[in-house]
């Protein structure tokens, strides 16, 4: 698991270390040239002959990038160190100098010189962004701001870009909440030090990020609680994977009710039982019209489409809030569901149905367009566009406001219970935005909550933290999700190249293949 800790705890886990008179900069900068050297070996270059640019700020991040520039000038390359503000880290900047990078004093009447910059960046085949770290915040202040807009604009340009690697993080994204309130300079690799941080995870800003490396500091965290955001891997995953055994029968692998599908979108029924039944549970229970019984039917015989007992729901994919009979139905079906105390994923039609408040085994799965709504009929008026730009603080919101778990869908996913860490999963490529997708991932969920859902009340019973486990495995209901979408889009194995199109039905029938392979 990725975990990331807010900038004040890492802080204040460094302080006792620093204190304590360990060199924690010095290892930081030493990780951080070695890892330019691999990623420039990756790219088939030498270090010796390859031009480097530090843009550097003037406080300890850019202390990171002279004294990491120090390193590769002293291993052979050519180091070029442009200082945009009037102070720099003292002892970065002498350490530098003496293994011979050549410093720019760039300003001109205190101000950076765009023009200037772009001259020094053209001829370097890399930038290593240290201008700020997890002492700046609110956004790259003028003029610095205007020297990375053009810097990244001048890059987007080029045939052949160089490669930026970003200090601890891109600077100017918000590092604690994800957010991007400025210009950043797009990294291709963010080393980060001593811990990730949630900006890191976190969508919008996690996608200026590029690849992430975490230098270990082994700094004494947890400092003071738990960690911000989280993310998933494979190993997770296949640790928490509910896997059948000799003595497991039909029912006690988990029995969902399924109520998705209406006369007008039929296919979110068959798409949703594709998602759970392709995940693995004993069984699926369907709900739904004629018609769309009989597709379900078609595709999966093994359905049953009769009342009865059940250990979890997914209710809402495919229904039409505004016909009055069956949204009848799936409102009883969420009172039933809430009323048997178990596990319930509340999905498209079904959030226009919500009850005041919800606890947090029920799992909400909003795109942005419907979290704004949600959040509009809760006296919150926000656009899609403002969820998007803070898709964490807005989650949040909506677990805080309706108790529920919320899941936000989108090219990064994040998971908020209304207390706990985030979840945040990058598992899925582009190629799966599409039409059918999400009814996929409430089949997903709900086939993993299945098996938990008569343990439910024995668990909070016992005083289990039922939050954090439902948040868990929400989250690795994505990358299970995402996985089977790096599948169906063909971009598995050595050398996959950008993959092919798929159809919500591709993903669903990638699920055994994909679930396989995370518990191999
Ligand atoms: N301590 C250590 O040994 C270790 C530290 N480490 C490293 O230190 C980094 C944190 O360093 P930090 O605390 O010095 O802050 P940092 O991120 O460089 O920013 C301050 C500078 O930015 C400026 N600035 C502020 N806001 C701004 C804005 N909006 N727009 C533009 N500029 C703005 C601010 O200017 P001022 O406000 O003072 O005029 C000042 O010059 C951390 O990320 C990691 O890389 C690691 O190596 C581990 C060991
Ligand atoms: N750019 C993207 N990259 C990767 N995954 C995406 C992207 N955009 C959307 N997704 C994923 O695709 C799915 C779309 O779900 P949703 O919007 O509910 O579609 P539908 O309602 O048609 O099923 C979600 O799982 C979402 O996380
Ligand atoms: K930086």
């Amino acid at each position: 698991m990725i975990r990331a800790w807010s900038s004040t705890e890492v802080v204040a886990a460094e302080r006792p270390m620093l204190d304590a008179g360990v060199p924690l900069m010095e290892q930081a900068a030493f990780a951080l040239a070695s890892h330019v050297t691999r990623a420039l070996r990756r790219a088939g270059h030498r270090v010796p002959g390859s031009v480097v640019l530090l843009l550097v700020g003037g406080g300890n991040n850019g202390g990171d990038a002279l004294h990491a520039g120090a390193h590769l000038a002293r291993r052979g390359a050519q180091v070029h160190a442009a200082l945009l503000t009037d102070r720099a880290h003292p002892e970065g900047l002498a350490a530098a100098r003496r293994s011979g990078v050549r410093v720019h004093q760039v300003l001109e009447d205190g101000v950076p010189p765009t023009e200037r910059v772009l001259g020094l960046a053209r001829r370097a085949g890399v930038w290593v962004d240290g201008v700020t770290g997890v002492g700046a915040g609110g956004g790259l202040r003028h003029p610095v701001a205007e020297v990375v807009r053009s810097l990244a604009a001048d890059r987007a340009g080029w045939p052949q870009e160089p490669m930026v690697v970003a200090v601890d993080v891109p600077s100017g994204i918000g590092v604690d909440d994800g957010t991007v309130p400025g210009p950043v300079l797009p990294a291709d690799m963010t080393v980060t030090m001593g811990a990730a941080k949630p900006g890191l995870l976190l969508p919008p800003a996690a996608e200026l990020a590029g690849r992430l490396e975490v230098v270990d500091l082994a700094l004494p965290l947890p400092a003071g609680g738990a960690p911000a955001v989280c993310r998933l891997t494979s190993a997770d995953v296949a640790d928490l994977w509910p896997r059948p055994t000799s003595s497991d029968h039909k029912y006690t692998r988990g029995v969902l009710g399924v109520l998705a599908g209406s006369t007008t979108f039929p296919g979110a029924a068959v798409l949703s039982v594709a998602g759970a039944v392709r995940t693995g549970l004993g069984m699926v229970r369907y709900l739904g019209p004629p018609g769309a019984t009989t597709l379900v039917h078609a595709r999966h015989p093994e359905v049953v489409a009769v009342p009865g007992r059940v250990q979890a729901w997914v209710i809402g994919p495919g229904v039409d809030a505004d016909d009055p009979g069956r949204a009848e139905q799936a409102q009883d079906a969420i009172e039933e569901a809430l009323a048997a105390g178990v596990p319930v994923v509340l999905d498209a039609g079904a959030l226009q149905l919500l009850p005041e408040d919800l606890p947090d085994s029920a799992v909400l799965t909003p795109h942005a367009g419907e979290l704004a709504t949600l959040l509009g009929s809760r006296g919150e008026a926000v656009t899609r566009d403002e969820v998007e730009a803070a898709p964490a603080r807005h989650a949040r919101l909506a677990a805080e406001l309706t108790g529920a778990m919320v899941l936000l869908k989108g090219a990064t996913t994040v998971v908020a219970g209304p207390t706990g860490p985030l979840y945040a999963q990058a598992d899925a490529p582009p190629w799966l935005a599409a039409a059918g997708a999400g009814d996929v991932l409430a089949g997903v969920l709900g086939a993993l909550l299945a098996p938990y859902g008569d343990r439910l009340q024995e668990l909070l019973d016992s005083g289990e933290d039922v939050t954090a486990g439902v948040a868990r495995l929400a989250a690795a209901a994505v990358v299970v999700h995402g996985e089977a979408a790096q599948h169906a889009a063909g971009l598995h194995g050595p050398d996959p190249g950008p993959g092919r199109p798929l159809s919500a039905g591709d993903v669903a029938d990638a699920l055994p293949t994909a679930v396989g392979q995370i518990l191999a």
